[in-house]
């Protein structure tokens, strides 16, 4: 964690979640309502089928939601794409974009991330914009070339530290099981905020810098412990209210 940065626990559905799930909404709302909860920030980006009345059920309560994806132009014909003015119609707060999972299987290049974060940024979202290795070339020792590239090619110049957050996700950490070591975590993310500064200078040192992959309630304390750790975005874990609820409390154990 940053001292004086508000974390944030985020959890992505990806394609998970019926009617049904919003009973999980629920849960999770009435979770975060605790007074204990009222220093970290939470958010869940559940299908876009399900944002609009999540937000409906999220209303008087702490709980953020937001987007998965949105395309980079406001309206016009992209069958079947969700634009970030319609996700802000819906009181969606955040946008997730650049997934690992939208960079391969849709093939959504830096450029592409990038137009996608500067249209949530300018529907008023906050832009979660992810970025990270794959496994052959963290063997390859090209981690933070990767960083590096990914930064400054996905990261808009209008990002600040109240409109856009970083999501550091080792692919090959994605649903694993797998986590790389807190020393790795650690140097990725001090390169993170200092390449960040580097072009936005004290806005990259109040950004928030998340971890995703394989973040469960049993490490969960222990990653949020890394400096330079700002939060989580979170896949499998964040499906279950139970689960969801006993991130953010690890989490909280930490900020006393
Ligand atoms: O967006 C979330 C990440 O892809 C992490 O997913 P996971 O927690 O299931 O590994």
């Amino acid at each position: 964690m940053t001292p004086n940065i508000r974390p944030l626990v985020a959890g992505n559905w990806k394609m998970n979640g019926l009617r049904d799930s919003l009973a999980e909404i629920k849960a999770i709302c009435e979770g975060v309502e605790e007074p204990h909860f009222e220093r970290i920030d939470t958010l869940i980006c559940p299908p876009a089928t399900l944002v609009y009345v999540a937000t409906a059920l999220a209303e008087n309560c702490a709980l953020h939601i937001g987007g998965q994806d949105c395309h980079s132009q406001e309206s016009g014909a992209f069958t079947g794409d969700v634009s970030a003015a319609m996700l802000a119609d819906c009181l969606a707060s955040y946008c997730i974009v650049g997934h690992s999972e939208r960079r391969t299987l849709h093939g959504e290049d830096d450029l592409t991330v990038r137009a996608k974060a500067e249209a949530a940024i300018a529907a008023g979202l906050t832009a979660i914009i992810c970025i990270g290795e794959t496994e052959d070339e963290r063997r390859a020792g090209k981690t933070l070339d990767v960083l590096r590239s990914q930064l400054s090619g996905s990261v808009p110049e209008t990002a600040t530290a109240a409109n856009t957050v970083i999501a550091y996700e080792p692919v090959w950490a994605i649903g694993t099981g797998l986590t790389p070591t807190t020393e790795d975590i650690a140097a990725a993310h001090a390169f993170m905020r200092q390449a960040l500064t580097m072009r936005l200078a004290d806005e990259a040192q109040a950004m928030r810098l998340l971890y995703g992959g394989s973040v469960k309630p049993g490490n969960a304390g222990e990653l949020m412990a890394i400096e330079n750790v700002d939060g989580a975005l979170v896949g499998g874990a964040s499906l279950k209210a139970e689960d969801f609820l006993a991130i953010c409390e690890a989490y909280r154990a930490l900020l006393g």
